[in-house]
């Protein structure tokens, strides 16, 4: 299983779950947080914090650091200067999910591609069947149930992590690039399921390169340029009156990289 597929935060628990309420584990604050390899600076100096109830989509051209700060969010990665803090004692709560740009699905069936993080969360059999169920039908995977997943197509893989997410019942969901290798139609499908777990509260960090993605998704925009935030505000705000020279060039389609 690739680590950052689903919400790591509970494996190892062998206890049956007792679902108590749920204590916001946001705001996420990130304070002048670096990531470097060896004597290079991938990620300098980032400030930003994370609210709870919001689409945010972080953007920049290729090689900008997009990733590495949804896997430093996410716990993947440590910073190696500054701090990334949730409300919570955890450093790395389990309410958090992300899915990678390109899903890892587990080689078994779709079904128990759903049940086993479950089982590692430490849900019991009774309650993760009623839970693998209810997520099958609300994903529309009953008919792929039993198949094996590494087969299904990459629309099919990408729903069934999203599903996979949604399951463990996310507070943030990370979304590295959620569409970027599919056609329309499996695009169109995966923005309504964003926009879905957004009404149903879950905040949302994604990143994608798609411009008309970022103005149909993003309530909020983070602008990243050769590792440094540069931009973080309302998205009509980015779109309409960009505050930098870069964010301007970017979406005149004039700054590659
Ligand atoms: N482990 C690593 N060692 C060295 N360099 C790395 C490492 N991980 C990432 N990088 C470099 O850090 C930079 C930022 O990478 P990242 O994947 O975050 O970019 P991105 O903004 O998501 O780009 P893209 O839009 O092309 O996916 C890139 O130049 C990448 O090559």
């Amino acid at each position: 299983m690739g680590a950052g597929a689903i919400g790591t935060g509970t494996v190892g628990m062998k206890v049956d779950k007792v679902i108590a309420p749920a204590q916001s584990i946001l705001p996420l604050q990130l304070r002048a947080v670096g990531y470097s390899v060896g004597k290079t600076r991938l990620l300098d100096g980032i400030d930003l914090t994370v609210r709870a109830g919001k689409r945010l989509v972080v953007m920049g051209p290729n090689g900008a650091g997009k990733s590495l700060l949804l896997r430093l969010c996410h716990g993947l990665i440590a910073p190696t200067s500054g701090s990334v803090s949730w409300q919570t004692q955890d450093p790395r709560p389990a309410a958090q999910a992300m899915v990678l740009q390109r899903p890892v699905v587990l080689r078994r069936s779709v079904r128990a591609n759903l049940d086993y993080p479950l089982a590692l969360a430490g849900y019991a059999r009774a309650a993760r069947d009623e839970m693998v169920q209810k997520t099958l039908a609300r994903f529309g995977l009953i008919a792929l149930a039993e198949r094996p997943a590494r087969l299904l197509s990459g629309g099919e893989q990408q729903r069934l992590a999203l599903a996979r997410a949604w399951a463990l019942r996310p507070q943030v969901l990370f979304l590295d690039e959620p569409s970027a290798a599919l056609d329309p139609s499996a695009t169109r499908a995966i923005e309504d399921l964003i926009g879905q777990f957004s009404a149903e509260g879950i905040t949302i960090v994604m990143t994608s390169h798609d411009l008309f993605q970022a103005r149909r998704l993003a309530q909020d925009i983070a602008f990243l340029h050769r590792g440094r935030l540069i931009e973080h505000g309302p998205a009509a705000q980015f779109f309409d009156a960009p505050q930098t020279p870069q964010a301007r060039d970017f979406l005149g389609g004039a700054l590659i990289w």
